[in-house]
């Protein structure tokens, strides 16, 4: 097996860096329904830029690289522990490199192992089988749209969809409630997989298993094949569009999988993934290691770069210039709907940070200043500089229970992020003056090419996502979905969503 621990990290780096080619269509076409020069369609040309850059530079496509999950096929014979410890190896190896952040935390203390390897991570699953090769297949899910994963126990009653029974129609309602719920906090355009049935714990690998599925095969069993078209079809009338910013993409895939329950159980569980869908699978010779052939690389499919005719805007769009520190004239003249170009100086903080400075001082003059919701992939050069490696924005409701005292506290005029906040801080950005920004979730390189210089770095000891890092940026564009002005674009699209959902009440399936 001298090759094994070469193909695994080859397999590690291409599912962290390179898109496979079903979800690359997937995103191409929904760029295709999008109406020129919206707000969801200049989304998906960041999007597709970010995928191309992510593919050349072989860095990751979204800084969150997931909890890396492995299932693994061995013919009878083959020592799983060789390829366990193989496993657990590259991926130490690939964490050092840049391809995978790291991502294995202590739950009690907090505490970044550094290298993704701990209790628990990475998740590897084994199984045998009667074929001579060995099969590893690999998904990187992100944390941000892990979140949004939600399982129903029918009977049950959802919102605007009144009465779920235990029947295909049941499980139809909790389909669409799952993809409403997700809002854009998980990066939609999303996949979803679904499990029906098992308990609360197969369910959920039910599931997850579903992602495996090619983005455009066609469930055998039929009623799940009908289901599934169903879902595509009106999910994608539900107007949540790419990062929530309204349109018509919403769902990119829907896979439903079926095991049987107990009698007492019957669960609906779902699995959100984002549009940054990493996941590869290779063949392996069972003596040597080497890779026979890729599973999710049939055919080669470019990014749609083609350009988004601004001209044609159907939404009316301001450009603005911002330069840190900013001050509140210039914070309390932008609107829901601006573009926001930002230069001069950021920080990162996300959720040690946000609590840390709830009791405590900031090291650093927060005044006018921004701070960038975002644990970027760090690399350290030989003269000791850091580089960032991957950045884009984390899922800002996390700081909801903070952010506005924090905005207060220090003075913060702008918060860089994804997926919008709630009342509580829009609250606080009509009182203090601040504005919440919009920034493309998962476009880490596109953001990375932005961050001109790492000028320092605070609270080391939260591990690297959660340090506050202190970066020179140039050009880093973002749209402002919450204004000094009561405005959220987040709270309409809830609310025109959630109407939306509420038609498709009525019984379809028997
Ligand atoms: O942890 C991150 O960097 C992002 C996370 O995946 C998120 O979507 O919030
Ligand atoms: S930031 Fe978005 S694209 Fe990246 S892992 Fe989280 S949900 Fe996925």
């Amino acid at each position: 097996m001298e090759k094994l621990k070469q193909s695994i990290l080859e397999l590690i780096t291409d599912t962290s860096t390179n898109l496979p080619p079903d979800v690359r269509r997937a995103v191409n076409a929904a760029k295709v329904q999008e109406d020129l020069g919206t707000r969801a369609a200049l989304s998906l040309s960041t999007i597709a830029q970010n995928v191309v850059m992510a593919e050349e530079n072989v860095s990751p496509i979204c800084q969150d690289t997931g909890m890396p999950t492995f299932e693994v096929k061995t013919p009878v014979g083959v020592n799983q522990l060789i390829i366990k410890k193989a496993i657990k190896e590259m991926i130490a190896e690939a964490t050092k490199t840049g391809k995978l952040r790291s991502n294995s935390v202590d739950s009690l203390t907090g505490a970044n192992t550094g290298d993704n390897l701990g209790p628990g991570t990475p998740v590897i699953h084994f199984e045998q089988w009667e074929e001579d090769e060995i099969e590893i297949k690999l998904i990187l899910k992100g944390g941000g749209c892990e979140n949004k994963n939600i399982q129903y126990s029918l009977p049950c009653e959802l919102e605007g969809l009144g009465k779920v029974g235990r029947n295909l129609d049941g499980i139809r309602k909790c389909i669409l409630h799952a993809v409403y719920q997700a809002q854009g906090q998980g990066c939609s355009a999303g996949f979803i997989g679904v499990g029906i049935g098992g308990d609360r714990t197969s369910g959920y690998a039910l599931a997850k298993h579903q992602l495996f599925r090619k983005v455009d095969d066609v469930n055998p069993i039929p009623e799940l094949a009908e289901l599934e078209s169903y879902i595509m079809e009106t999910a994608n009338q539900l107007g949540i569009g790419t990062m929530g910013f309204g349109g018509n993409a919403t769902l990119l895939g829907c896979k439903v999988g079926v095991e049987n329950r107990l009698p007492a159980s019957f669960f609906v569980s779902v699995a959100y993934n984002c549009w940054a869908f990493r996941r590869q699978g290779v063949r392996l010779n069972a003596e040597t290691g080497e890779i026979l052939r890729y599973l999710y690389k049939d055919e080669e499919v470019k990014m749609d770069l083609s350009p988004v005719a601004v001209a044609e805007q159907k939404e009316e769009r301001r450009e603005v210039v911002l330069q840190a520190p900013i001050s509140e004239e210039q914070i309390r003249s932008l609107k829901v709907g601006d573009v926001v170009i930002i230069n001069g100086e950021m920080h990162t903080g996300r959720d040690a940070l946000h609590s840390y400075l709830m009791e405590n001082d900031c090291p650093v003059d927060l005044n006018g200043g921004i701070i960038y919701h975002c644990g970027p992939v760090m690399l350290k050069d030989e003269a000791g500089q850091w580089h960032v490696k991957a950045a884009g924005p984390t899922t800002s409701i996390r700081e909801e229970p903070y952010q506005g005292d924090i905005i207060k506290k220090f003075g913060i005029r702008a918060v860089i992020g994804k997926g919008g906040m709630g009342a509580k801080t829009l609250k606080a950005l009509g009182e203090h003056g601040a504005v919440y920004l919009n920034a493309i979730g998962g476009a880490a390189q596109y953001y990375a090419e932005c961050l001109e210089k790492v000028e320092g770095v605070d609270f080391m000891e939260f591990g690297i996502p959660e340090a506050m890092w202190h970066l020179r940026v140039k050009g880093f564009a973002a749209i402002v979905t919450m204004d000094s002005h009561g405005n959220s674009l987040h709270a309409d699209v809830e609310k025109s969503s959630f109407e939306k959902l509420a038609q498709f009440a009525a019984p379809v399936f028997k």
